[in-house]
């Protein structure tokens, strides 16, 4: 005899209850955890550790719950557990409705203290200066390439990458109306602009196109004036109580954007390994034949696989380059380090902008 929707919502009942019991007993142990770490002035945060929580339960999942899901439920869990043990401030470009805020809320989960920023230069500044301990900045976009800003503030900067995380980014045209009629400007970041160009050359190809400093920030700016139109998030969007008057307008429907999560060595320390982890370097080489060539060859020699190599002008009027590189392992591999200190040999100039584990 199949039970009714009554008797099946009371296991439901029963069971939240057993539940309630369960993660309030995590919870304390938590807090248990925190008084040690308080004791020695460790840090609360340990991705590596929520890493091998989130894989091992993967593992051992019976389903019917997808492993996609018990990362989602567990990533709260822990975020509401850290919390408990001290709030962690997350700084990044806001502001309430950014992808960046997005970004952080899927790296850290939602019990987090906000400090949302200006720009991205105001989050380097904020989470060097300690007013908040982690930041979370772009530094890639499937579409528009390198976050370039962010690149150049990582050279002078004290900060060192201790994760990362890649969001889909969708983009919808938001205004006071849900019609494309008699909009005079469209307002967002330039990244969004750019990743929306052809859909604004076939439907608003007549309309200014207004960079500011944030799509929230255009958002916001949208609410205030009926011929303005924003291109932003649904949550920026439901922020300021616009409409979608275009829902996904972005030129490549799987756009993403990568942003490295960062904070001061003295906050964390590069996490341990994981067993799926990324070297992020930033190095030159004196200008001469040949040079960009002999700085792969120690990777190939050693086995080491480059996921990324970008270049950015060095400013000094003389075709220099910085090379930001990411390796894929960790420097506690042999011939992770060997590759590295061979690599080192030839540089001018290098940096390790951070250790981290792969992010989604
Ligand atoms: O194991 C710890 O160090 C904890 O503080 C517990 C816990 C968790 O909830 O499982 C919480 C925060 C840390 O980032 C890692 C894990």
């Amino acid at each position: 005899m199949p039970k009714t929707l009554a008797e099946l919502r009371t296991g439901i009942d029963q069971v939240d209850r057993e539940l309630l019991v369960l993660l309030n007993r995590r919870a304390a142990l938590a807090n248990e955890v925190g008084e040690i770490k308080r004791a020695e002035g460790s840090p609360v945060f340990r991705p590596e550790r929520e890493a091998q929580v989130i894989n091992g339960l993967q593992a051992a999942n019976p389903g019917p719950l997808k492993p996609d899901n018990i990362a989602h439920v567990w990533r709260e869990i822990m975020s509401a557990c850290r919390a408990l043990e001290a709030p962690q401030r997350v700084a990044y470009l806001g502001p309430a409705g950014t992808f960046s805020e997005a970004a952080a809320l899927q790296f850290f989960g939602s019990s987090i203290e906000h400090v949302p920023c200006v720009s991205i230069d105001e989050v380097f500044r904020a989470t060097a200066a300690g007013t908040a301990e982690y930041g979370v900045v772009p530094v890639e976009n499937s579409t528009e390439g390198v976050i370039a800003r962010s690149l150049d503030l990582f050279l002078g900067s004290p900060l060192h990458i201790v994760g990362e995380t890649s969001l889909l980014v969708r983009h919808n045209l938001l205004r006071q109306q849900n019609t494309l009629e008699g909009i005079e400007a469209v307002l967002a970041h330039p990244q969004a602009l750019a990743q929306c160009h052809g859909w604004l050359n076939n439907h608003l190809p007549e309309v200014e196109r207004r960079a500011v400093s944030s799509n929230a920030e255009g958002a916001r700016l949208a609410a205030s004036n009926p011929k303005w139109a924003a291109i932003a998030s649904e949550r920026a969007g439901a922020e300021f109580g616009l409409h979608i008057a275009a829902h996904a307008i972005q030129d490549d429907a799987f756009n993403r954007t990568r942003f490295a999560v960062v904070c001061l060595p003295q906050t964390l320390a590069a996490p341990e390994a994981s067993g799926k982890d990324c070297v992020s370097l930033i190095v030159s080489v004196p200008n001469r034949p040949g040079a960009v060539h002999d700085i792969l060859v120690p990777l190939k020699l050693h086995g080491v696989s480059m996921t990324r190599f970008e270049s950015r002008p060095a400013r000094s009027g003389q075709w220099e380059y910085y090379f930001y590189i990411d390796l894929q392992g960790h420097p506690s591999q042999p011939h992770v380090a060997a590759a590295l200190k061979d690599l080192q040999a030839l540089c001018a100039f290098y940096k390790v902008l951070g250790t981290y584990p792969l992010g989604e």
